[in-house]
């Protein structure tokens, strides 16, 4: 096994200070008890922080290094500053509401992205720090979403992964968050980025493709030259042990004082660390609605919550804490009796015992966050019920929903709803219980934590190298090799590379520093320089027809070789089926607002370049099934372009241009062709050995150097004219 270095922002373990005696003792969470095995065997570091070590003496601290280098832990020591500007203030002012739907509890002004953005370079340091060639470096959660980006600056060829332990929301949510760019690309440093759900992949995906334009084919996002590879693994947790302790005999008798103690009571139970996000006023309203509706109950039902303190300095949660003691306040006074008081609430942290004791002993578990990026509690109740029994109340946002299906799933803002489900709960029979908790547990039990991080370990190992694939050469050095005397030919693709993309294909005319670009060309006698297009013979004359130079429109479909010679087409070419064809593309751009059909001489382009990115590539999917499915014994090709469905006639392609030209050239000419999408890659695979490709993006491609878009195209081409 691959040497595993674990970054988080908490280390499992914290420094506990009790009285005058300090220890290191287990941080609460799944994340701890999930990486505890592979952080052992593979015997590298986990960097993150400790906790607060701001009150201990000198001799405290070294005691506690000590006790952390035992474990392989590296501390990250937080000043008080970085606590409360990059921990309380940018990750869970910030990101934490952002991440979990709650825009109205972000802050007016961020004004701790610069701490935020600071501590994240320090994590980095640190890694890079202790990183040997060929580890494998984990990095978890949404405070170090810039650290996979800086590692990759500091380390090109680690393999890195990440993994986004909240929901990532959808991208009209995201894309609200000023700093957004910065975050994408902080995590497309990774190799691998995981998130619990399917649905948090797709909002991933669409947030890549709206603000950066990046398509994610399947799992795979091209992003500087690297393959980025995405994808959902649902975390477990150590089911085997919760199992085992569920059945040691003190849990046992604990369980029968919780019962003795509750008399003929039924056990509701919730527990949960004090979130906002976790639902609980509205769980506890639900089980106050319970009561209203149902007087047999009163006196017979016992809601035990059990809140772990958590951010206590972050003002949102000291007053939900408020919120939360009123409401059981209120509830008690309604609903409590001498001899009996609904709500117990424990505003603490229980140990593993306690906490089984309870999930072992509960009729009706509540875990209704209303967001939650995976909820673990879900997965410990079911895996401490060895007896099959007990019901799981689950709500419908939280990750754990698109795998429990067999819960009682609610919607935690229906009040009603969720007492509904709580009564429905109570009163289920065994026999039911049995079949719902039978199947929960089988789930839990399979996709357990230690499931979990061998599937996302064995898909990030899994995959090459950067070193076994690495980069495209930058095309500078491409030019570098065309520079001296020889005659050469260039042959140019021209939307895309030469210029950027317009909304509409008419205002994508080339500028006056291009045309002077183009005239130098042409004026340097070694030079022969080709535009070889998909756009009509009309346009390109109309823009170029005055240079002397090759074009070549609709794919190589026409040429005009020379300055005054006609357009000539290719022969032996059929596009009777356009007529056809072209009712399919009308409909598309009918219902597809923003979208429209260019029609040429032997193709037609369906152009979706100023609809919205998500749902443009969602339509262009559609529609080149569909043309499959209708066209597939027609002589056409269907061809995805840049925000652009092409049809055109079979046989004809770019590459065609490439041995038409060359005939007339002397067979020692030097030929260098660039281009950015995918109907340029027939350009590269018809230039002979030799001769020079270079794509101007970040698409797979056959090129074999690489440069920006139209830009870096330019000064290229300015290089190689030596201005
Ligand atoms: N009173 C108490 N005493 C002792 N222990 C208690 C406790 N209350 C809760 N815990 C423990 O704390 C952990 C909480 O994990 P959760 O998944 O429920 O949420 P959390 O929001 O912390 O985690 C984040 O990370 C996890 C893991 O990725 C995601 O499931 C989740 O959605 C995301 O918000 C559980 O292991 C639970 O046993
Ligand atoms: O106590 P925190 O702020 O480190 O949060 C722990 C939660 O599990 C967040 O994922």
């Amino acid at each position: 096994m691959a040497r595993l270095l674990l970054v988080s922002n908490r280390l499992p373990v914290t420094v506990k200070v009790e009285k005058d005696s300090v220890s290191v003792g287990r941080s609460p969470g799944g994340l701890a008890t999930g990486l505890s095995r592979p952080h052992e065997r593979s015997g590298g570091p986990w960097i993150g922080w400790p906790g607060d070590v701001s009150r201990l003496t000198d001799a405290q601290r070294t005691k506690v290094e000590a006790q952390l280098a035992e474990l392989n832990c590296v501390p990250l020591y937080l000043s008080a500053s970085e606590v409360s500007r990059f921990y309380e203030g940018y990750s869970n002012r910030v990101l934490w509401p952002l991440c979990h739907y709650m825009l109205d509890r972000i802050p007016r002004q961020d004004r701790d992205w610069d701490a935020y953005r600071k501590a994240n370079e320090r994590f980095a340091d640190l890694a890079a720090k202790h990183y040997q060639p060929g580890d494998t470096i984990w990095v978890h959660d949404y405070q170090l979403m810039l650290v996979p980006g800086m590692l990759r600056e500091r380390l090109p060829h680690a393999r890195i992964g990440y993994f986004h332990h909240i929901p990532f929301p959808s991208s009209e949510i995201f894309s609200t968050l000023p700093r957004r760019t910065e975050l994408l690309k902080g995590l497309l440093g990774a190799d691998l980025i995981g998130f619990h759900a399917v649905s948090y992949v797709r909002h991933f995906s669409g947030m890549l493709l709206r603000q950066l334009g990046l398509d994610t084919d399947i799992d795979r996002i091209l992003f500087q030259g690297r393959e980025v590879r995405v994808g959902a693994f649902p975390m477990g947790i150590d089911a085997t042990s919760f199992e085992t302790l569920a059945q040691d005999p003190a849990v046992l008798d604990e369980v029968k004082v919780l019962h003795e103690r509750a008399h003929d009571e039924r056990l509701l139970l919730g527990i949960d660390r004090l979130d906002y996000t976790k639902g609980i006023p509205r769980r506890l309203l639900a089980v106050q609605r319970v009561l209203e509706r149902s007087p047999a109950l009163r006196g017979r039902l016992r809601f035990i919550q059990v809140a772990v303190p958590s951010r206590t300095q972050v003002q949102a949660y000291a007053e939900y804490r408020e919120t939360v003691d009123e409401l059981v306040g209120r509830i008690n006074g309604q609903y409590g009796t001498v001899h009996s008081t609904p709500v117990h609430y424990l505003y603490r942290s229980l140990n593993e015992k306690q906490l089984v004791s309870l999930y072992r002993g509960a009729d009706v578990m509540l875990v209704t966050p209303v967001r939650d990026g995976m909820n673990l509690v879900a997965k410990e109740f079911c895996a401490a019920r060895p007896d099959e029994d007990g019901v799981l109340v689950l709500s419908e946002f939280a990750g754990a929903a698109s795998e429990m299906r067999d819960a009682l799933l609610i919607n935690p803002y229906d009040v009603e709803g969720m007492a509904d489900a709580i009564e429905e709960a109570l009163e289920m029979p065994r026999a039911e219980r049995q079949q719902r908790m039978r199947c929960l547990r089988a789930g839990v039990k399979a996709r357990d934590v230690h499931w979990w991080v061998d599937s996302f370990l064995g898909r990030l190992q899994g995959l090459k190298s950067v070193e076994e694939r690495p980069p495209l050469p930058d095309g500078m050095q491409a030019l570098e090799k065309l520079k001296g005397p020889g005659r050469k030919v260039l042959f140019l693709d021209y939307d895309g590379t030469l210029v950027g993309f317009a909304p509409t294909p008419g205002q994508a005319a080339p500028d006056a520093e291009l045309m002077k670009l183009l005239k130098d060309l042409c004026a340097r006698p070694d030079l022969s320089v080709h535009l070889v297009s998909g756009r009509p013979k009309e346009t390109l004359e109309a823009w170029f027809g005055e240079l002397p130079l090759g074009l070549h429109a609709e794919h190589g479909l026409w040429s005009r070789m020379r300055r005054g010679q006609s357009w000539q087409a290719l022969p032996g070419v059929s596009f009777e089926w356009k007529s056809r064809v072209k009712p399919v593309l009308d409909a598309f751009a009918g219902r597809v607002t923003g979208s429209f059909v260019e029609e040429k001489t032997a193709s037609l382009a369906w152009h979706y370049r100023k609809v919205d990115a998500e749902f443009g590539a969602l339509q262009a999917r559609e529609l080149r099934l569909l043309l499959f499915e209708q066209f597939s014994q027609e002589p056409m090709h269907i061809l995805p372009g840049d925000r652009v469905v092409e049809v055109r006639p079979r046989g004809v392609n770019k590459g065609r241009v490439v041995p038409e030209v060359l005939k007339h050239e002397a067979p020692d000419v030097r030929v260098l062709a660039m281009g950015d999408d995918v109907t340029d890659e027939d350009l590269f695979a018809a230039i002979p050995k030799g001769g020079l490709t270079i794509h101007a993006g970040n698409k797979h491609t056959r090129a074999a150097y690489r440069t920006e878009g139209p830009q870096e195209v330019r000064r290229l081409l300015k290089a190689l004219l030596g201005q």
